[in-house]
C-alpha cells in the first residue's frame, strides 16, 4: 500500500455511508506503478447504487497528486454481515410483505432477487407465500422438483442466477394446502434450516400477504435485517400496508422501505401518464420509511412473469426493470448503511 495514496483516498467518502473509504476498510490496493495509480476498492454490495460517485470522487482526490498522471480502479465487492446473521452462510435475511393481496410483492421479490443476482451478489428466494406460491412459476422453474443433496437437506432450485425454494416445487401441482398455523410454523423453519443454501449475500423471503402466522413464525424465530413493504398506492392498499408495518414494529423488524408498485402508467400508443391508482400516496405512510421506488404498471412484467422470465432480465432497458433494478441498488445501499451502523466505527483493512 502507498501511503500517499492512502492519505488521499481517506479525505474521499463512501457517499451513503459517510465515512471514509480507509477507515471503512474498502481499500485492498493501493499502488504506484510509474506515474499511474492502481487502487482497488471494495464495496459493500456489488449492487452498490453510488459505483459512478465513488469512481468520480476516487480518481479526483488521486489525480491532485503530485506525479499521479493517471489513475486505475477495480472494483470489487464484500457485503458485511448483518452482527447477528439469520442463518450459518447467510448474511443477511430480507422479508418482503405486503397488506394486501395481488400488489404485485412476488413480483417485485422474484425482480429484486434476480436484479441483486446479476449485479453479481449471491441470492437466495425462499418463497413463503405457502398458500399461493407464484416464485416457481415466476422463474419458469413450475415443474421443476426439489430434491435431496447427500446429507439429506432440501437443494435450492436455481434460475436466472438465483437459488429458490417454493411450496410449488414440492407438492403437487393444482392441490390446495390445508395446513393450521403449527404446520405452517414447521415448514417454514425447514425451508430456513434444512435447506442447503450455502453461502448467501441475501436472502429474500417472499412473505403470504397480511399479518398471520407465517409472518409472525418468521419474525420470531430468526434474526432478519428487515422487510421491505410492497403497496399500491390507493387508500384502501395502504391502510393494510400500515398495518403490516405496525405488525414489523412490534416485532423489532426494521422497515427497509416501502416499494409502491402498479404506481403509474404509460399509455404506449400516445406516451399519457395515467395516475391510476394515485401515484406517489405511499408517501401517506409516513416520512421514516424510505420510498425505495415507483414501478409503473407495465403490460411486459406481467407477461414477462408467466413466461418464467423476470422483467429485469427480459427487458432491461424498460422503464419497469430500470425502476425495479434502482429499488434493488437503494435497497442494497440500506443494508449497507445499517450493518455499518452496528459495526465499530475503526475497521480493519481488508
Ligand atoms: N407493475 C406491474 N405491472 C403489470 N402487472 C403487474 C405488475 N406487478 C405485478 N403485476 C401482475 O399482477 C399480478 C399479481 O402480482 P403478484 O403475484 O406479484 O402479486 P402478490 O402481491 O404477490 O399476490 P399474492 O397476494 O397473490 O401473493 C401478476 O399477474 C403480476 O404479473
Amino acid at each position: 500500500m502507498n501511503d500517499a495514496l492512502l492519505r488521499a483516498l481517506s479525505t474521499v467518502n463512501d457517499p451513503e455511508l459517510h465515512r471514509d473509504l480507509v477507515s471503512l476498510g474498502m481499500i485492498e490496493r493501493a499502488e504506484l506503478s510509474g506515474d499511474v495509480a492502481q487502487v482497488k476498492v471494495n464495496l459493500t454490495t456489488p449492487a452498490c447504487p453510488l459505483k459512478g460517485q465513488i469512481e468520480l470522487d476516487v480518481r479526483s482526490a488521486l489525480l491532485q497528486l503530485p506525479g499521479v498522471r493517471d489513475v486505475q480502479i477495480e472494483f470489487g465487492a464484500m457485503v458485511r454481515a448483518a452482527a447477528q446473521p439469520a442463518l450459518p452462510g447467510v448474511k443477511h435475511v430480507v422479508l418482503v410483505g405486503s397488506g394486501k393481496g395481488g400488489v404485485g410483492k412476488s413480483s417485485v421479490a422474484v425482480n429484486l432477487a434476480a436484479s441483486l443476482a446479476h449485479d453479481g451478489a449471491r441470492v437466495g428466494l425462499l418463497d413463503a407465500d405457502v398458500y399461493g406460491p407464484s416464485v416457481a412459476h415466476m422463474l419458469g422453474q413450475g415443474q421443476a422438483r426439489v430434491t435431496a443433496d447427500e446429507n439429506r437437506k432440501m437443494r435450492p432450485i436455481e434460475a436466472h442466477g438465483v437459488r429458490f425454494i417454493s411450496m410449488a416445487n414440492l407438492s403437487p401441482a393444482g392441490q390446495a394446502l390445508v395446513w393450521r398455523g403449527p404446520m405452517l410454523h414447521s415448514a417454514i423453519q425447514q425451508f430456513l434450516k434444512d435447506a442447503a443454501w450455502g453461502d448467501l449475500d441475501y436472502l429474500i423471503v417472499d412473505l403470504p400477504p397480511g399479518t398471520g402466522d407465517v409472518q409472525l413464525s418468521l419474525t420470531q424465530t430468526i434474526q432478519v435485517t428487515g422487510a421491505v413493504i410492497v403497496t399500491t398506492p390507493q387508500d384502501v392498499a395502504l391502510i393494510d400496508a400500515a398495518r403490516a408495518i405496525d405488525m414489523f414494529r412490534k416485532a423489532s423488524v426494521p422497515v427497509l422501505g416501502v416499494v409502491e408498485n402498479m404506481s403509474y402508467f404509460v399509455a404506449p400508443d400516445t406516451g399519457h401518464t395515467y395516475d391510476i391508482f394515485g401515484r406517489g400516496g405511499s408517501r401517506k405512510l409516513g416520512e421514516q420509511y424510505p420510498l425505495l421506488g415507483e414501478i409503473p404498471l407495465d403490460t411486459e412484467v406481467r407477461q414477462d412473469a408467466d413466461l418464467g422470465a423476470p422483467t429485469v432480465l427480459a427487458h432491461p432497458d424498460s422503464a419497469a426493470a430500470q425502476s425495479l433494478r434502482a429499488v434493488a441498488r437503494t435497497l442494497a445501499g440500506q443494508i449497507s448503511v445499517r450493518t455499518l451502523s452496528e459495526l465499530p466505527e475503526q475497521l480493519p483493512v481488508v
